[in-house]
């Protein structure tokens, strides 16, 4: 495949590919059958797909689904810290995805990696678009903590699934290694509550290892389920500036979060089918981002049935669900080794990233930018 003009890759697709460890049983090459998901996508060119998506929060209005509990581990490597149930039947759709992809030796042929798929533009119902942002970024916010340009973005949507955006490579590479040290060394610490200190008091002592999720803003009970009304503390400054950035590009508008969930993921722990409505707001978006090591992540739809989409995230990617996506099911069945972190060259002596380098390369941390309150 000739990379388009818009590629945000030095390297053309092929290479990517090829550099990517975990690829070793993907079905890319052009003598082998196509996976069925590969057959019907569809990488615009500039001239197919200049516009920004621009869907205006009403018209994404969600199907509000009864209130239930959030997820939990249903063994060991499951998020079993975090309070989360399994939500997904046995049987459903999704489950089914999720025993199937928790396999290490899973079929990854079917997983979509954004970076690296090609398409047919000929096909007419592709499952997903790849469109850089184009356009006059005077009126977004500017961009800050190691995201992009907005003039490299590259935004995926999904015509099937109105509300789902990926951006992939959305951060410059030398900002993950910053993002995995706040993420180790700010947000798993007091006041912010964790899997191992529950009240959030300073003075608790805890292996960082042993860590699964801290939440901030308002921290969510496990238990009850509930959001309190109060903030514990406010956002750091870069999850609503990041936050409001992507809401913004991808056309949803103005986005305030008030909270954010930390899932720190080594690499054999996965993530249980679960959908996030305890936010008081479900017109309000959720972003997530990734930094460290990669992940299938499954989207699925509002039933644990409908049918589900694996994608590949990795580190420097946010997925957005919104509107309609805002209330699906998803999961994490996989965590996958895919890259090496060196320390950064050139710092100051005391800037030392031994322990966040090391940590990096065994671990994948997702954080997921919410609101609670309504708007
Ligand atoms: O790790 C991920 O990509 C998803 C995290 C998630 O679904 C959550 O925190 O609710
Ligand atoms: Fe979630």
């Amino acid at each position: 495949m000739v990379a388009p003009a818009w590629w945000p890759y030095r390297t053309p697709p092929r290479d990517v590919l090829k550099n990517c460890n975990h690829f070793g049983n993907m079905k890319r090459n052009s003598n082998e059958e196509k996976s069925p998901s590969s057959k019907s996508i569809r990488l615009n060119s500039p001239s197919e797909g200049q516009q920004p998506c621009k869907i205006p929060m009403a018209e994404m209005a969600t199907t509000m689904a009864p209130e239930s509990p959030m997820p939990a581990p249903d063994n060991q490597n499951e998020q079993s810290a975090s309070g989360y149930e399994v939500q997904a039947p046995a049987g459903s759709a999704m489950r089914a995805a999720f025993n199937r992809f928790k396999q290490r030796k899973s079929d990854l042929s079917d997983v979509l990696d954004l970076r690296v798929s090609e398409g047919s533009r000929t096909d007419e119902s592709p499952i997903f678009e790849c469109r850089p942002l184009l356009g006059d970024f005077e009126g977004l916010p500017e961009v800050c903590h190691g995201l992009r340009p907005y003039n490299e973005w590259t935004i995926t949507t999904f015509p099937s699934r109105p509300g789902l955006f990926v951006i992939n490579d959305a951060f410059e590479p030398s900002s993950h290694l910053n993002w995995l040290r706040s993420a180790i060394g700010e947000y798993s610490q007091p006041p912010n509550p964790t899997n191992v200190n529950l009240t959030g008091e300073a003075g608790e002592k805890y292996a960082l290892e042993a860590v699964r999720w801290a939440t901030l803003g308002f921290d969510y009970n496990w238990t009850t389920k509930e959001y309190p009304d109060v903030p514990r503390a406010p956002l750091p400054v870069e999850f609503t500036d990041v936050a409001n950035c992507v809401t913004n590009a991808v056309g949803l508008g103005e986005f305030h979060a008030d909270t954010a969930i930390v899932n720190y993921y080594p690499l054999k722990a996965r993530l249980s089918p679960h959908v996030d409505r305890s936010e008081r707001d479900h017109s309000q978006p959720l972003i997530s981002l990734s930094f460290g090591q990669s992940a299938i992540y499954l989207t699925g739809g509002v039933s644990a049935d409908d049918e589900v989409l694996p994608i590949m995230l990795h580190s420097g990617d946010i997925l957005v669900m919104a509107g309609t996506q805002r209330l699906v099911f998803h999961a994490v069945p996989q965590v996958l080794k895919t890259r090496t972190f060196s320390p950064p060259v050139g710092l100051p002596s005391d800037a030392d990233f031994t322990s966040v380098v090391a940590y990096a390369n065994t671990h994948r941390i997702n954080i997921t930018l919410r609101r609670t309150l309504p708007s």
